[in-house]
């Protein structure tokens, strides 16, 4: 998938009016990709915004009481949903291959998140055994079986809402290890704040951000992201 820098806000389950101000006042960015995933309640809001696209943080398949199926969330023009979550897996019955799956069907591009080197290898491990692309044949590219269109998020549990990122070097080395298996942007998420993120760009496709995307001057950062990549390639 060849597609500008990713830029993720995980809104989690917060959102204020000054969340919903700045995102309608986001500007375009040829080299910016942004994808934003409001609480259930903005959705409807944010599928307004032209130059915003549209994610869903989960879904659940029935129409029962309390929940919200992905053929409710079509009806907003979701293009992406978050699986694999680290919040996701707070649940026991959560199944990511399932969700990724159901993603495929519903022509959704599944945001993937990925713990470590280990946990993308038997993700693709798992789904090796549900089903194989029909003309599948870089068998390197593993992750690549999960599905036809995903994007990646390295997001270590043990760095989701403190302070800091890990160690810079041991991040670049597992986004390096995760690269090799996919031909997917893969990007890195979990405590970003605006005195770390832009020593990830060089290495990463794109970037996730929980609280700082709900910050009233994110637009701003967005901003300096695309100048650092047009000053880093010119
Ligand atoms: O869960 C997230 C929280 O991220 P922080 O940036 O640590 O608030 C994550 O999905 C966003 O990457």
């Amino acid at each position: 998938m060849e597609m500008s820098f990713v830029i993720i806000g995980n809104w989690k389950g917060i959102c204020s009016q000054a969340n919903l101000l700045h995102a309608s006042q986001y500007k375009t960015k040829q080299n910016i990709h942004y994808i934003i995933a409001p609480n259930y309640l903005h959705i409807s809001y944010i599928s307004k915004l032209q130059n915003i696209n549209l994610c869903a943080q989960n879904s659940v398949q029935n129409e029962l009481t309390g929940s919200v199926s992905i053929s409710l969330l079509m009806q907003f023009n979701v293009k992406y949903m978050l699986c694999n979550h680290a919040d996701h897996r707070a649940n026991n019955n959560y199944n990511p291959t399932e969700h990724v799956l159901i993603c495929e069907e519903n022509s959704i591009t599944p945001i993937i998140f990925i713990k470590d080197y280990q946990e993308a290898i038997n993700l693709s491990n798992t789904l090796n055994k549900i089903k194989r692309k029909p003309n599948y044949t870089n068998e390197n590219k593993s992750l690549d079986l999960l599905s036809y269109k995903s994007i990646f998020v390295f997001e270590p549990h043990d760095y989701i809402g403190k302070e800091g990122i890990a160690d810079l070097n041991k991040v670049k080395y597992e986004i390096d290890r995760i690269k090799q298996l996919t031909d997917s942007p893969v990007c890195y998420g979990g405590s970003l704040n605006e005195n770390n993120y832009k020593d990830l760009i060089p290495y990463v496709d794109g970037l996730c951000f929980g609280r700082l995307s709900r910050s009233a001057n994110f637009n701003q950062i967005i901003e300096n992201i695309s100048n650092n990549l047009i000053s880093a390639n010119s």
